[in-house]
């Protein structure tokens, strides 16, 4: 197998998120869980993804786990490697965007780095430099309250630039609208004043073809799905790839029972959840008697959730609002609140598993590579879309047979997604 493009995400769903865009555009695509044993037989693909759990974890631990994947995905064949994040470029002042960026350039023989989180499909653009989430700039959007990474500026240079030893510039959407060479003047420019990263404005899908025409060039750019875009569209331009994909085989039937997990208390998925309670049951975890009494609450959770499943999907949730949230992180801190509720869906959803659940929903970034990991699944095959951001997958080589699960990023989704996701995994 020697592949086209290699991609390194920096959570799990960020990573089905992008695979579902390169196999929109074409690119057959498998998505791994780190890099796969060399045992696991993976398909014939363009494009592999390899999901790590990074995006929150201290800078050099994230350095050492994505030069690792890069290594492998070299190996593989991989010409150009995108470092996949977060459209609302989650991250902090520690990292991880600049010191992973910056590992994964050295690696590669360094140049200049094309960085853009633009997603317009979901409405994330970037002008002269600042994030746009929807209507709003990044730091007046609901990313001001997320658990983990509360983002405050929507300056993303200036962002990156406090994660990053190098320097960082911009290139501007008047270079970029004026075509590929323009593009490729300026970042060569930027290289020569000892600039490593160049943040590109983005608004327009023509803006994210015109990126990834030059970023293809390149050996590593990092960006959202957007950039995935513009990077499958140029392979398929160039002739490299004959754009066959199409997702449908991943959706073929599995059967068993349903269930929904949520740890994300974006606004998104908070509205889904409210939504969902009018449905089917909704059980509300309690987050206080979860670091408390962690086993017991736990065990009720699953209790419950056995009792109801074989009439039907039911969703156990630990999200909450902001003020909730921030009411817990203050009383045990930010990481230690995450991580305990991280470690009780993933408990809850393993043992679900363990009872014939084999469609399984996830929300939450953390929360779905928790519950991943948890259920150690290997790899997945990308299935049609549910919601842009969010595809149905497939297991491969998983143990307990084979499964269809949705990991949702918190702030993707309509209103209805939870039932919608349903609807297409049988
Ligand atoms: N009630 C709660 N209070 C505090 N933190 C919570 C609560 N519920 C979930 N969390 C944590 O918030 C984080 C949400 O992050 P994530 O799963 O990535 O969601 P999203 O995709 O919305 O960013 C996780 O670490 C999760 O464990
Ligand atoms: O790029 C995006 O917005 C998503 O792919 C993503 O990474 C979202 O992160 P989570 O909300 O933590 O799932």
């Amino acid at each position: 197998m020697a592949i086209s493009l290699g991609s390194i995400a920096d959570d799990y769903t960020g990573a089905s998120d992008l695979a579902n865009t390169l196999t929109k555009n074409g690119l057959r695509t498998v998505q791994t869980v780190g890099i796969p044993d060399p045992s696991l037989a993976l398909p014939d693909v363009d494009a592999v993804v390899v999901s790590l759990k990074i995006r929150s974890v201290p800078a050099s631990e994230a350095v050492n786990a994505a030069t690792e994947a890069e290594r492998w995905l070299r190996q593989q064949g991989a010409g150009h490697v995108l470092y996949k994040i977060c459209s609302t470029f989650d991250s902090t002042d520690a990292g991880n965007i600049g010191p992973v960026t910056e590992a994964l350039s050295e690696a590669a023989g360094g140049g200049g780095v094309l960085v853009t989180p633009a997603f317009p499909e979901t409405g994330r653009t970037v002008y002269l430099g600042h994030l746009f989430v929807g209507g709003q700039p990044l730091n007046e959007s609901p990313l001001k309250d997320h658990p983990l990474n509360p983002m405050h500026d929507a300056n993303l240079v200036r962002i990156l630039a406090r994660q990053s030893r190098g320097a960082v510039g911009l290139i501007d959407l008047a270079a970029i609208a004026a075509g590929p060479a323009a593009v490729k003047v300026k970042l060569d420019a930027l290289s020569t004043t000892g600039v490593t990263m160049a943040i590109a404005d983005a608004i327009f899908e023509r803006d994210l073809e015109t990126l990834g025409e030059i970023a293809l060039e390149t050996p590593v750019s990092t960006g959202a799905s957007g950039l995935g875009l513009g990077l499958a569209r140029a392979l398929v331009r160039s002739g490299r790839i004959s754009a066959s994909a199409t997702g449908e085989d991943a959706i073929r039937p599995v059967g068993g029972l349903s269930a929904i997990i949520s740890g994300s208390c974006s606004k998104a998925t908070l509205r889904q959840l409210d939504v969902a309670e009018r449905l089917m049951p909704v059980l509300r975890l309690d987050p206080e008697r979860l670091l408390a009494a962690g086993p017991d609450e736990i065990a009720a959770a699953i209790s419950w959730a056995g009792d109801r499943i074989s009439a039907g999907p039911v969703v156990v949730a630990a999200s909450a609002a902001p003020g909730t949230v921030s009411r817990l992180q203050s009383q045990y801190g930010r990481e230690a609140s995450g991580h305990a509720i991280e470690t009780a869906t993933s408990i809850i959803a393993a043992e679900l598993v363990e009872r014939g659940v084999r469609r399984l929903v996830v929300a939450g970034g953390e929360t779905s590579g928790a519950a991943v990991d948890r259920l150690a699944i290997p790899a997945f095959l990308i299935g049609p879309e549910i919601a842009p951001g969010v595809p149905v997958l497939r297991t491969v080589g998983n143990t307990q047979g084979d499964m269809l699960l949705a990991l949702k990023s918190g702030n993707f989704g309509g209103e209805d997604f939870f039932t919608a996701a349903l609807a297409m995994m049988r």
